[in-house]
């Protein structure tokens, strides 16, 4: 894989672009697989405490800056970890506490970006929560913090109350959910788009316009569709669970989309979801 491009966040922090996720991925198989994402050359990894393998991530990122490390030693400044804060732990204090248990977890000094995990607005905790992110990072322990599946009231309400943009909003995003009413927003308020599920979970993957398009460059729909995000310049953590795969998804650095494509794809839009609406979480 040629080095993924990365993103400026504010203070001087850049997130790369390409990054694997870690949801669903089993508690026993994250080392291996976040290590062979390492391996592949991706240098970002997604977990949260929700998915209950942040142990597994961090024993990747300390084995990775080991004198043992499979595919060279690596600094620490090379690697980026992200974790986010479970609804049932939103709230100042609670936060707090749920961060302490996320980086007894990953055993790690430094988390590099903490996302509050959806903003859950029938709680109405997340102000505080974010508070409490803040606090994390004047105490050196995270480096940037940001959001999660927020709508634009969220983000709205959240910069009037605490005078701080978040670093990122990680949401659903992929060609038949184009987010674009939400990315005209984050442009306007410096908030960096993130696309979580960027395949769909896998139900893009047969779709006859995506095919086409993947085909005209001899690569899988998956690579086209990861190329696409990030021509994009979306932050994009595809998921695999095996190693080939992984490989695969990160190699997406020798091909271009046309204008052409991008224009076809632009018109997938269709506002289908794979995962759950944030009005619906809570
Ligand atoms: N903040 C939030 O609320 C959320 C965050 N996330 C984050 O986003 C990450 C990615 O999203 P996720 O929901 O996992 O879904 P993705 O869109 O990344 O799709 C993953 C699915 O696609 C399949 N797949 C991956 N690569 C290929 C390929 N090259 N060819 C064919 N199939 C492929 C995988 O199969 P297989 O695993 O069998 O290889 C898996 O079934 C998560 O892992 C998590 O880190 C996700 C959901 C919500
Ligand atoms: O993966 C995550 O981070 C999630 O929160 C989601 O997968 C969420 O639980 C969902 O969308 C379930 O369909």
């Amino acid at each position: 894989m040629i080095a993924s491009p990365t993103v400026p966040l504010a203070r001087g922090v850049a997130i790369p672009q390409l990054g694997f996720g870690l949801y669903k991925v089993p508690p026993e198989d994250a080392e291996r697989l976040a290590g062979d994402a390492i391996a592949a050359g991706y240098r970002s990894l997604d977990t949260a405490a929700m998915y209950g393998n942040e142990a597994g991530v961090g024993r990747a990122v300390r084995r990775a800056m080991s004198d043992d490390a499979p595919s060279g030693r690596l600094d620490r400044t090379e690697l980026f970890v992200t974790t986010k804060i479970w609804n049932t732990d939103q709230g100042y204090d609670a936060a707090l506490r749920a961060f302490d248990r996320s980086q007894a977890e990953l055993g790690l000094d430094v988390v590099d970006l903490c996302l509050i995990h959806w903003p859950c607005p029938r709680r109405d905790l997340y102000v505080d929560t974010y508070r409490a992110l803040i606090r994390l990072r004047e105490d050196g322990r995270v480096r940037a913090v940001g959001v999660s599946n927020f709508q634009p009231e969220h983000l709205r309400r959240l910069v009037d109350a605490t005078g701080e943009v978040p670093a990122v909003n990680q949401v659903e995003l992929h060609p038949w959910l184009q987010q674009r009413e939400l990315r005209a927003l984050h442009a306007e308020l410096g908030v960096a788009t993130e696309a979580w599920s960027p395949l769909a979970r896998g139900h893009i993957l047969e779709d006859p316009v995506l095919r086409g398009i993947a085909e005209a460059h001899g690569v899988s729909v998956a690579q086209a569709v990861i190329r696409w995000h990030l021509e994009e310049g979306t932050i994009v953590i595809p998921k695999a669970s095996s190693p080939q795969r992984i490989r695969e998804n990160a190699d997406v650095f020798g091909f271009a989309l046309t204008d052409g494509e991008r224009e076809r794809i632009a018109g997938l839009d269709r506002g289908f979801r794979s995962g759950s609406h944030p009005d619906d979480v809570n």
